[in-house]
């Protein structure tokens, strides 16, 4: 269901290409810091052992907090704590951030960067985002708005989908299944797919991997976050499997 380039490496300065890297405290090109912020490129500690319910439902949480190196480059004390629960039916993550500055707000943009395994990318639909306006970021970032009941992908795509349904449901995912893609909290949506000469310039992902895979990312992007200082917010998403 979820798609791993064959070229990623983790080498604590890039992000894994594949899997839900998580988007904090900046989407996209971030002048204080790496593209995409420090949180995916960064070492969280387990918080709670993995613990199987009585569904058979597996929790595990991991969390982050600010150091030297985040404080250098965003000066702000904070804890991010990352819960992951793997279910029959799907997958479970939520990302909750305290703010621990004495008396200074903060504010952040984050997203959970889902790499959706496919078999053809070009048979794929997503629902939820008709009549949206959206930020087409291969086309200079031009204010568009979408046109079609169900977005599908045919060349290089990378847009910022503003105030999204909370529900997504996108077809022939791997195996040919459908899923739905639940949010909470995350107002926005991204849809990726690098295509040809994209794909050629990404040196942890192979060439000929791009019809393999979509993101669709549950962010909070299109505007920042503002969260007081001892004050928490949180956003999740769900990953249910609707059919096969
Ligand atoms: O190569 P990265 O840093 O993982 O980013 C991949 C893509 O992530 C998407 O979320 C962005 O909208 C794209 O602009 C970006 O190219």
């Amino acid at each position: 269901m979820i798609f791993v380039s064959k070229k990623s490496v983790f080498d604590n300065k890039k992000a894994i290409r594949g899997g839900i890297p998580v988007v904090f405290p900046c989407f996209g090109v971030w002048e204080l810091g790496p593209q995409h912020g420090f949180a995916r490129i960064s070492k969280w500690s387990l918080l709670e052992e993995p613990t199987k319910d009585s569904n058979g439902d597996v929790k595990a949480v991991f969390e982050l907090s600010d150091d030297d190196n985040t404080r250098s480059l965003w000066n702000n004390k904070f804890k991010l704590s990352y819960t992951v629960c793997v279910m029959s039916s799907g997958l479970f993550t939520e990302l909750s951030v305290n703010n621990l500055n004495d008396s200074e707000p903060f504010s952040f943009t984050w997203l959970l960067h889902t790499y959706f395994a496919v078999p053809d990318v070009t048979k794929c639909t997503i629902s939820g985002l008709s009549c949206l306006t959206y930020k087409d970021k291969v086309d200079e970032g031009k204010e568009k708005k979408e046109v079609n009941d169900l977005v599908t992908i045919s060349g290089f795509t990378d847009r910022v989908y503003k105030e999204a349904s909370e529900n997504h449901v996108i077809t022939n995912v791997a195996g040919g299944k459908t899923v739905l893609l639940k949010k909470s909290n995350f107002p926005d949506t991204v849809v990726w797919n690098p295509w040809i000469e994209k794909a050629k310039s990404m040196s942890d992902f192979g060439d000929d991997e791009y019809p393999y895979m979509v993101c669709v990312e549950a962010g909070y992007v299109a505007n920042s976050c503002t969260v007081n200082a001892g004050s928490s917010y949180t956003s999740s998403q769900t990953i249910d499997v609707v059919s096969k």
